[in-house]
């Protein structure tokens, strides 16, 4: 018998009331056992309206949710044994670390409640789990913010959920400490093994950290798949222009690749897959350098084609001539390496 997924999402369709359009628009999504899923799409996507009904916390006008292959469409939150972690949801400030992550438990009906010294034993095990042994008599305010986000997992994960959801888990938290953390994460989820769903507006973070991504616009899913996937593979335009930057070219264009210049539709080029050279090399088009810009071992180039459309390009610094050529005024062919087609057009995307 093959498992339930996790997570079954089944057409669920969420419309606030005064709001514009609706938040979610017949979304249906399942996960995979084990794994790290991210939610990812700009902001009022419907990212965070899709996880608090996954958790319960927001309730949906049709379709159904069903957890370990149970209709939990009308199950509270409380019961529903799926830890969440918000990103304002703020740990208890006039409690210790181990009062809040002991919450949980101590708050159930005193027929599930666990006995006094199994919470204790539970609580500090679970400290230790996200590194904070030694730290439960301590107060939130005494933490740093990539603490208390630990904090606020252990107290997750303390009810033993069977998935857990994350909604912008490092929101708040500066690039580096996010960096961490975020290697932390996946180190924990792969040793929990616990499905897991966290929302991020963050390509970065959603690329690095998750096993699949499915990204949403305008409460609409527009493709889920293995980071690599999505970003080779866009389904829709408005994936390939979300992640990677990508820019629109007219379709007939020289820039793009041979054969890739369909007559018709939506044509995205990446920065990345531009490539630049000296004016009496072969493909391509004529372009003219507008601005150049070293970062890091990249240089970024705004370059202009004749007919005025503006194309950025990205190529890595210190070939040849590489300063000279590039800077601004001088003229150069540039041309694709990798295009993506939509001959039917935006198919309701960007
Ligand atoms: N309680 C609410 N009342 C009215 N409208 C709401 C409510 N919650 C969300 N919305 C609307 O629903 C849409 C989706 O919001 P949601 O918070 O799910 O987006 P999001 O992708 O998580 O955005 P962000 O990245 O900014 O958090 C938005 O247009 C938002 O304004």
């Amino acid at each position: 018998m093959t498992p339930h997924p996790a997570i079954r999402v089944e057409g669920v369709a969420r419309r606030f009331p005064g709001g514009q359009g609706a938040a979610l628009d017949g979304v249906s999504l399942e996960t995979r056992p084990g794994e790290l899923m991210a939610l990812l799409g700009p902001s009022g996507s419907g990212k965070t309206t899709l996880l608090r009904a996954i958790a319960g916390l927001e309730t949906v006008d049709a379709g159904r949710i069903l957890l370990d292959g149970e209709d939990a469409t009308r199950i509270p939150a409380r019961r529903r044994r799926v830890g969440f972690v918000f990103q304002n949801y703020a740990l208890f400030r006039h409690m210790t670390v181990f009062e809040n992550v002991a919450f949980g438990l101590r708050a159930r009906p005193r027929r599930d409640r666990p006995p006094e010294g199994e919470i204790r034993e539970r609580v500090l095990r679970l400290l230790e789990t996200v590194q904070l042994g030694g730290y439960e008599g301590r107060r939130p305010g005494a933490l740093s913010g990539g603490q208390r986000q630990r904090v606020a997992l252990a107290r997750a994960l303390a009810i033993e959920p069977r998935l857990l959801l994350l909604d912008e888990p490092f929101g708040a938290l500066d690039a580096k400490v996010r960096r961490e953390l975020r290697r932390w994460l996946r180190g924990l989820h792969d040793r929990l093994g616990l499905t897991t769903v966290f929302v991020t507006h963050d390509q970065e973070e959603a690329m690095e950290l998750a096993d699949r991504v499915a990204i949403l616009n305008r409460g609409r899913l527009e493709q889920v798949g293995a980071p690599a996937e999505v970003y080779d593979r866009p389904a829709t335009p408005f994936v390939a222009e979300f992640l990677g930057d990508a820019v629109r070219v007219p379709p007939g264009s020289g820039v793009l690749p041979p054969g890739g210049a369909a007559a018709k539709g939506v044509a995205l080029v990446r920065p990345r897959d531009v490539e630049v050279g000296a004016p009496g090399s072969g493909a391509g088009v004529p372009a003219t350098v507008r601005r150049s810009v070293a970062r890091g071992a990249e240089r970024l180039l705004l370059l202009e084609l004749d007919d005025g459309t503006l194309l950025e390009a990205e190529v890595s610094r210190g070939g040849a001539g590489d300063a000279d050529l590039l800077a601004p005024g001088s003229p150069v062919r540039v041309g694709a390496r990798v295009a993506h087609l939509f001959p039917d057009g935006d198919g309701g995307g960007v």
